[in-house]
Parts: structure tokens; C-alpha cells; sequence
């Protein structure tokens, strides 16, 4: 395995999701060849919060599809547990949050439950009760133009956490939020995940996001994307978003951040 370099070793739990040696190239119509991913690695364990860093275009998408199956790699090999194909093993969430305005919003939090065959009643009872842990219940029989942006985002994350699905894939799930509803947003999606442990890889632009929400950080490199560093993140759960005002939280970013320089062509010039 080509191991990335790494300020701390990868997890000794059992991996849920893995990822060997992905390559990946996009060919245009006219026969131009781009490289999106060489070489990524990376293995997620049970419950594990994963969160992905890396510049603009460096392959962060493609790696979410590839990991998810939307895609498959040029090179390389992904895996999930084996046990895990009994369900559907992942839920995706999107920036643009994948909300469908024709169905109601009860029906879109019971989407993922009605697509892998589970019958309307029980999925709308799990919608419900997802509806209010995201507070949203007013609104299960409307549509979903009468949310804002953070609601839709909210109705999002009851989608995939209702759907049942161990993993869970997110996307810059709140990166078009402004800068107040993301924050409610990145600790509404913490509670969320302490309270139900699933494992979730999420991209995102935010240093601040990812050491808020992850267990882990990985960085990538300008395209074509490695994985050039790993982050442990020390800080306890239950987290809220104090911690972002602690020293040790200034003292990772700024690693962080460095980490992500070091790999773009124009710094490491200067
Ligand atoms: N379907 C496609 N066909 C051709 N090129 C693509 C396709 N999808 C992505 N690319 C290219 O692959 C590279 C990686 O794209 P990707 O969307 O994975 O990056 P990203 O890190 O998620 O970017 P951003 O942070 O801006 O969302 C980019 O150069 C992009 O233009």
C-alpha cells in the first residue's frame, strides 16, 4: 500500500470503507487526458468522522463520487465491509442539498427508505421522527420551496441519516449557507453525529469546519489529488463551537493550513 505521509497513524479499528491506490483520469471529447486523483489511499473506520481538505479542482468530488460507486476509478480499489451490501451503504449529501421540490418534504426524508423497498408506512413514521430531531415537523406536508436554504440543508441531513445507510458521504454539504447558518448547521450536524455514530467522509473548503466536525483530517495536493498529510484531531467530544476559540484549535489550523501550502506548485516556488 502506498501510505501517504502522515503526522499520525491511520486508525487501528477495522476499516469500514477503504480506498488502495485510486487513480483517476477524465478524458475530454477531443481526447485530452486530465488526471484528477494519483494515488489516494485511505481507510475510514466504524463511526469514524472523516473530513477531507484540499484546494479548489484538486479531485475532492471525485473522490466522494468514487468512494460512493457513483463512479468507478481509473486505477485501484475501493471496499466496503462486506456486510454492508445487505443495505444500502451509503447516503450522499450534496451542497446543493438533492432536495426534490415534487415530493413533499416527509416524502424526501423518506426517500432513501422507499428506494431500498421499505413500505410507506414505516418510512414515513422514520421520516417523522427525523423531521423533528431536525426540526421540521410543521412542514412535513409541504413542499420543500417553502424551506430556506439551511432547512433544505436540514431536510438533507434527515434524508440521509433516515435512510438507514452506515456511511454517509457529504459534499460541502453546507457550503452555500451563510456564515451564521453554517455554524448552527456544523453543530446541529455534531449532534447528529455524536448521537448516532455513523461514519461519514464530508469535503469541505473550511479548515475550521473540518477540525470542528472530524475525527481525522486528510489534505490533499493541487490536481492531480494525493493524500500528503493526515490530521488526528484532539479535541473531546461532545465539541460545540467554543473549541474554535481555544489555543490548541489557532495552534492546528495553522498546521493545517500550512500543510495545505506546502502542496500548491506556486508556494512551493516561492
Ligand atoms: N466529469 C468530468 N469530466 C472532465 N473533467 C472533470 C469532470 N469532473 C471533474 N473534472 C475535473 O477534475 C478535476 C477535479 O474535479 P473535482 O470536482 O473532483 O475537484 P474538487 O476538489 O471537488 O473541486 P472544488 O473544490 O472546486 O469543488 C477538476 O480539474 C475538474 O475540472
Amino acid at each position: 500500500m502506498n501510505a501517504p505521509p502522515s503526522e499520525d497513524h491511520h486508525p487501528v479499528l477495522p476499516a469500514v470503507l477503504s480506498a488502495e491506490g485510486i487513480d483517476h483520469f477524465f478524458v475530454s471529447p477531443e481526447g485530452t487526458v486530465l488526471q484528477a486523483l494519483d494515488q489516494v489511499s485511505l481507510s475510514v473506520a466504524d463511526g469514524e468522522f472523516v473530513c477531507v481538505v484540499g484546494p479548489s479542482g484538486c479531485g475532492k468530488s471525485t473522490l466522494l463520487r468514487i468512494l460512493g460507486g457513483l463512479d468507478a476509478p481509473s486505477a485501484g480499489e475501493v471496499r466496503l465491509r462486506p456486510e454492508l451490501s445487505v443495505v444500502p451503504p451509503v447516503a450522499f449529501v450534496f451542497q446543493d442539498c438533492g432536495v426534490l421540490p415534487w415530493l413533499t418534504v416527509r416524502a424526501n426524508a423518506a426517500f432513501g427508505l422507499r428506494m431500498s423497498g421499505v413500505g410507506r408506512k414505516l418510512s414515513d413514521g422514520v421520516a417523522d421522527r427525523w423531521l423533528a430531531r431536525v426540526g421540521l415537523s410543521e412542514f412535513a406536508d409541504s413542499y420543500p420551496d417553502r424551506l430556506s436554504g439551511g432547512m433544505r440543508q436540514r431536510l438533507a441531513l434527515a434524508r440521509a441519516f433516515a435512510s438507514g445507510s452506515p456511511v454517509l458521504l457529504m459534499d460541502e454539504p453546507l457550503g452555500a449557507l451563510d456564515p451564521q447558518n453554517r455554524l448552527l448547521m456544523q453543530e446541529h450536524l455534531l449532534r447528529l453525529w455524536e448521537q448516532e455514530h455513523k461514519t461519514v467522509v464530508l469535503v469541505t473548503h473550511s479548515i475550521d469546519e473540518a477540525l470542528l466536525l472530524g475525527d481525522r483530517v486528510l489534505v490533499m495536493s493541487d490536481r492531480p489529488g494525493r493524500i500528503t498529510d493526515t490530521f488526528t484531531v484532539p479535541f473531546p467530544r461532545p465539541r460545540t463551537a467554543a473549541v474554535q476559540d481555544t489555543t490548541a484549535f489557532a495552534r492546528l489550523r495553522v498546521r493545517v493550513r500550512q500543510a495545505l501550502r506546502a502542496h500548491r506548485p506556486e508556494e512551493a516556488a516561492r
